[in-house]
């Protein structure tokens, strides 16, 4: 735990920043990184940009993550959309915000975690912005290129696609639960909470395959297969017997009473990637768990789960 040593505000703006970017490692595309007034970097094709905010208090607690797992949770969960649009990840900006009373090592910590995340999947950090708040509060913004590539978009699932995921559901949100209760194990939920592993890769994978649609399961898997269902303008059909429901978060089941199939349907932070494709062209290590129906079938663009509506709440939003 990062909690002795000198503060943030002790330490001071430039050299805090000059620890925080020192040694950061680059790559042939960047010809500009920290330091200046703006990143210069070589993109192949179309640039694909996003950005997530993580929040204290709302998105990890300092209690139950060491800096290291908050800043490759910060990273991962940024990548996770550029893998969703079939594209390859190539620089990232980082906007810190954090009290004064923050142990420099803290962040020189959660720093170390961003790199080792970065470099899992293949992201350089090229910049970013440090200031003062009242709680410490991460902006990644990432930058991918399309290289050679059509963009996968929500929109293009049809009828007769199949519906496929690559990567673990409900793991992160058994973990929340158990640290909600005061727990730290089992250590593989908790690990999932404190960060997503995010199959890196596996979206370009899907694009190369031919993937009609795409995205990243931040918030549920009903809730984001909703999306696709929404933009698509059809229903999309789970089938529960295809979901695998793992040991560790079968075992939370029992220790709380609770039913671990809402953490596979509606338990986000997982960041699995989900995806449509047309039957006989998954890719390896896809599982398929659904597909797209027809509107006679389905008027209404919908997610069903074995045919039926959902009836639980539609996994997190904000307010
Ligand atoms: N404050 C905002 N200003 C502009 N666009 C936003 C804002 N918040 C969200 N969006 C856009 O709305 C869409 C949905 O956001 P979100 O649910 O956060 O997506 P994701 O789950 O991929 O992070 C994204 O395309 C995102 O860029
Ligand atoms: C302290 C704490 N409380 C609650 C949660 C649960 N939680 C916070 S945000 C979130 C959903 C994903 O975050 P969001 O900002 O909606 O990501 P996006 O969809 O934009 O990628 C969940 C399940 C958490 N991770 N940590
Ligand atoms: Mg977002």
């Amino acid at each position: 735990m990062s909690s002795t040593g000198p503060t943030i505000a002790q330490v001071g703006e430039f050299p805090l920043i000059a620890s925080l970017v020192r040694d950061l490692p680059s790559s042939p595309a960047i010809s500009v990184g920290p330091g200046d007034d703006g990143a210069v970097f070589l993109v192949d094709g179309s640039a694909v940009v996003s950005t997530d905010v993580l929040v204290e208090g709302v998105h990890f607690r300092r209690s139950w993550s060491e800096a290291e797992d908050v800043g490759r949770k910060s990273v991962a969960v940024n990548v996770a959309d550029i893998e969703a649009m079939g594209a390859v990840p190539v620089a990232l900006v980082v906007g810190l915000s954090a009290p004064g009373d923050l142990p420099a090592s803290w962040a020189r910590e959660c720093m170390t975690g961003m790199r080792e995340e970065s470099a899992l999947a293949g992201v350089s950090v090229v910049g970013g912005d440090t200031t003062g708040g009242p709680v410490v509060t991460i902006s990644i913004t990432v930058i991918g290129q399309t290289a050679g590539l059509a963009p996968v978009r929500r929109d293009g699932a049809v009828p007769g696609d199949v519906v496929a995921i690559r990567g673990r559901l409900g793991w992160a949100a058994a973990g929340l639960v158990v640290l909600g209760r005061g727990f730290r194990s089992p250590r593989a939920v908790v690990d999932a909470q404190r960060c997503p592993e995010v199959a890196y890769g596996a979206g370009r994978q899907a694009a190369l395959a031919g993937a009609h649609a795409m995205i990243d399961l931040s918030d549920g898997l009903v809730a984001d297969l909703g999306h696709i269902a929404d933009a698509s303008g059809f229903a999309i059909d789970i089938d529960t017997a295809r979901l695998d429901v793992a040991e560790p978060i079968v075992t939370v089941g029992m220790a709380t009473g609770l039913d671990p199939m809402l953490w596979v349907l509606g338990g986000g932070e997982d960041h699995a990637l989900a995806a449509t494709f047309a039957p006989g062209t998954v890719p390896d290590d896809w599982q398929v768990i659904g597909r797209v129906l027809d509107p006679q079938d389905a008027p209404e663009p919908t997610v069903l789960v074995d045919g039926q509506p959902w009836e639980h709440p539609g996994g997190w939003t904000h307010f």
